[in-house]
């Protein structure tokens, strides 16, 4: 049985008491967001994006003795910092790569089915544009990636399987080396022919990767002449062929991909076109504290969906049923509310939500308000209501950052927020507004939508990503020369 009788009014006076910014009609809400905004927007600086653009002093200390800080509205509250730019590939000409031994880290971690094939080629097809002009430019390509998280030498995560399809999109036949060190592959890099590609075995098959061993880096990088990190989606990860590698090659760049996710994730964040809107879901509020913490204090909105509401809920203390909650985080949620407000932060908390008897694909569901939650159902999605909501602030932006889903989007049943939230991008999108999908399930929720190629920029990487907008440091991008 499912009906679908959303429930006359939410509990909206619990809501606002401890100063989230949830208003009480979708008139009201629009004024609401639209309100901080110009005061924020007259104090960003309007430089040009690039990935030397950084979220905080943290991640520019490292990089550049060159760092200039504007403090302005609440966006720039945190110090937005700018660092001097990181060597691109694309600064190596032919002459600097024509039969020159490139070391390629990229990252082609894509999912494989049983019978090892791959089901979604997204990040092999992201890397193609770097080893194409290293190619083109006549270079000795030695490309290196990891493939799950073997524990040694693991059948099921060899790289073989994504030889055909590299060797179609780059129109080459690419060799593969059953290692990724000693004497076969120095061998093998020895016949590789200018505009060649040898792609080495999975680099995790030896533990010394993960621990950065710096032994282990030197035999990497004794195979190249220069290195090139692509692999955004590890970047988060200190590994001897993300970090190690770069003590020991010169110049160490930055791969096209590796610039453009830092040039959308970084750039448009720390200089966004305003209003700006964050939407952030998923499962649970302690895995993305970092994130709302550092998101509040650059963004004009904040949306926020997925299992993580009904903690927000309970600590307004409203009853949340038998709805995912992290019973110590109830403080948290209390005081982000509460910087949300001192912020000026416009924060949108669902107030309807469908709500099932079980956590299954055929659960009976219904619609109820925020407040109309009984003992014994569980909250899986946000309700028509807050779609509308959402849509209607979304409305409002010229810049939005989206990471996680609204709700359990791969039961159907309780797909309809995180669908929502998509189409409504890919509508923005295509009137211009900045559309940036940090990763991670949102961006397979996109793409079961059908909408990815609209959006401005969708993350190849999740943790990466995550980090990123945290404000963290990427050691694989510290790692690289600056230009
Ligand atoms: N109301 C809810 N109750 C329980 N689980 C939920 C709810 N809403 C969403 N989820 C689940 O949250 C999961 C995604 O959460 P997660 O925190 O991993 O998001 P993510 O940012 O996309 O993560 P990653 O980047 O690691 O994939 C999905 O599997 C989804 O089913
Ligand atoms: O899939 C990812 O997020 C990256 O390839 C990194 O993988 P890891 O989390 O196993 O380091």
């Amino acid at each position: 049985m499912s009906s679908a009788a959303a429930a006359a009014s939410p509990s909206l006076s619990l809501l606002k008491s401890t100063g989230a910014a949830v208003a009480s009609s979708a008139a009201t809400r629009a004024r609401a967001t639209l309100l901080p905004v110009s005061s924020k927007s007259k104090s960003i600086s309007t430089r040009p994006l690039g990935f030397s653009a950084v979220l905080d002093s943290r991640f520019t200390v490292q990089v550049s003795s060159k760092v200039h800080s504007f403090r302005g509205g609440r966006g720039t509250r945190g110090v937005v910092s700018m660092a001097a730019k990181k060597k691109s590939v694309g600064d190596l000409t032919s002459a600097d790569l024509k039969g020159k031994k490139v070391f390629v880290r990229a990252d082609l971690n894509v999912p494989l089915d049983d019978s090892q094939t791959i089901t979604d080629d997204t990040r092999i097809r992201a890397a193609i544009p770097t080893i194409k002009y290293l190619i083109d430019n006549g270079a000795k390509v030695i490309l290196s990636t990891h493939l799950g998280r073997p524990k040694g030498v693991t059948p099921k995560f060899s790289l073989a399987p994504l030889v055909p399809r590299l060797s179609e999109l780059l129109g080459i036949e690419v060799k593969k080396a059953d290692d990724c060190i000693g004497p076969e592959v120095e061998s093998l890099v020895g016949s590789l022919p200018e505009g060649g590609v040898l792609l080495l075995e999975n680099v995790r098959f030896y533990k010394e990767e993960e621990k950065n061993d710096p032994e282990f880096a030197k035999k990497l990088a004794s195979l190249a002449d220069l290195y090139v990190n692509d692999a955004f989606g590890t970047a988060h990860r200190a590994h001897a062929s993300t970090e190690g590698v770069t003590k020991f090659l010169k110049p160490s760049v930055a791969g096209f991909l590796l610039q453009k996710e830092l040039d959308y994730l970084v750039g448009a964040v720390s200089n966004p076109k305003r209003p700006f809107a964050a939407i952030v879901g998923g499962s649970k509020v302690s895995s993305k504290i970092g994130v709302i913490e550092s998101l509040l204090e650059k963004c004009d909105i904040l949306l926020l969906g997925g299992g993580m509401i009904f903690t927000f809920y309970k600590a307004q203390g409203l009853s949340v049923g038998s709805s995912l909650v992290e019973e110590d985080k109830l403080e948290l949620a209390t005081s982000l509310l509460a910087k949300a407000k001192a912020k000026g932060v416009s924060l949108l908390l669902p107030t309807d939500v469908v709500v099932a008897d079980k956590f299954a694909a055929d659960a009976n569901s219904k619609v109820v308000s925020a407040s109309g939650i009984e003992d014994g159902w569980m909250g899986l999605d946000i309700g028509p209501e807050s779609i509308k909501t959402f849509n209607e602030a979304l409305d409002t932006t010229q810049t939005v950052i989206w990471n996680g889903p609204m709700g359990v989007f791969e039961m159907e049943k309780f797909a309809a927020g995180t669908e929502a939230v998509a189409n409504k991008l890919a509508e923005l999108s295509e009137k211009g507004v900045t559309t940036i999908i940090g990763g991670g399930d949102s961006v397979a929720a996109v793409e079961k939508v059908g909408v990815a190629g609209v959006m401005s920029h969708i993350s190849t990487g999740g943790g990466a990503s995550l980090e990123l907008l945290e404000g963290k440091v990427l050691p694989g991008v510290i790692a690289l020369d600056e230009a």
